[in-house]
């Protein structure tokens, strides 16, 4: 069992919501490693990140990247950082890995105050500038494909990473 594909990007790239669209489309499974996170603590990822801090999160999307990629048979979105992590990229080798890329200032509009995102909770705008120069390679190097996402609709972006896995 492995995923049609997994979609990597910043946050505010549209995982989620373009991966839950694609899902729909292709009829298959939607699952979220953050939402299996959150699950599985019984918390909130901003609780997380208080009560155990970022390197218990991580401890937790590596091993729910791995249960993922091991069960999952439909689409799959990863948190923003799973890519951080050498072991996540391993393991995503051979894998159809599309990331969604997205420019800063699309990236900002659509995490507003960064609500929900601990990383983004002090200043969205410098913070996320820092995320995509420091990861824009490491989505480079996981991705099979790429696909942009600034100024277009999650409708038409799922529509071409359906036509995308199709050939
Ligand atoms: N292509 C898009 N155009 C406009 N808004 C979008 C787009 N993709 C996502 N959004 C909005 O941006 C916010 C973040 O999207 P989300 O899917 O959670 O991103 P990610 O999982 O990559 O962090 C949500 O409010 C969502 O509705
Ligand atoms: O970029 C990051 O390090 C994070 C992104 C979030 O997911 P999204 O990319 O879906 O927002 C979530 O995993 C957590 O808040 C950490
Ligand atoms: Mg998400």
């Amino acid at each position: 069992m492995a995923p049609v594909c997994v979609l990597v990007g910043a946050p505010g790239s549209g995982k989620t919501t373009v991966g839950q669209a694609l899902a729909d489309l292709l009829g298959v499974e939607f699952r979220d490693t953050d939402l299996d996170i959150v699950r599985l603590a019984g918390k909130p990822i901003s609780e997380i990140f208080i009560d155990e801090g970022e390197e218990h999160f991580r401890t937790l999307e590596r091993a729910a990247v791995a249960a993922a990629l091991a069960s999952c048979d439909g689409v799959l979105a990863l948190g923003g950082g799973a890519v951080l992590a050498e072991e996540n990229r391993a393991a995503l080798v051979g894998h159809p890995v599309v990331h969604l890329s997205v420019e800063l200032s699309d990236a900002v509009r659509r995490v507003g105050l960064g609500a929900g995102r601990p990383l983004l909770a002090l200043n969205p705008r410098a913070t996320l500038k820092h995320l995509l120069d420091q990861r824009r390679p490491l989505y480079a190097e996981v991705a099979t494909a790429t696909v942009t996402t600034d100024g277009r609709a999650p409708q038409e972006i799922a529509a071409e990473i359906a036509a995308l896995l199709k050939r």
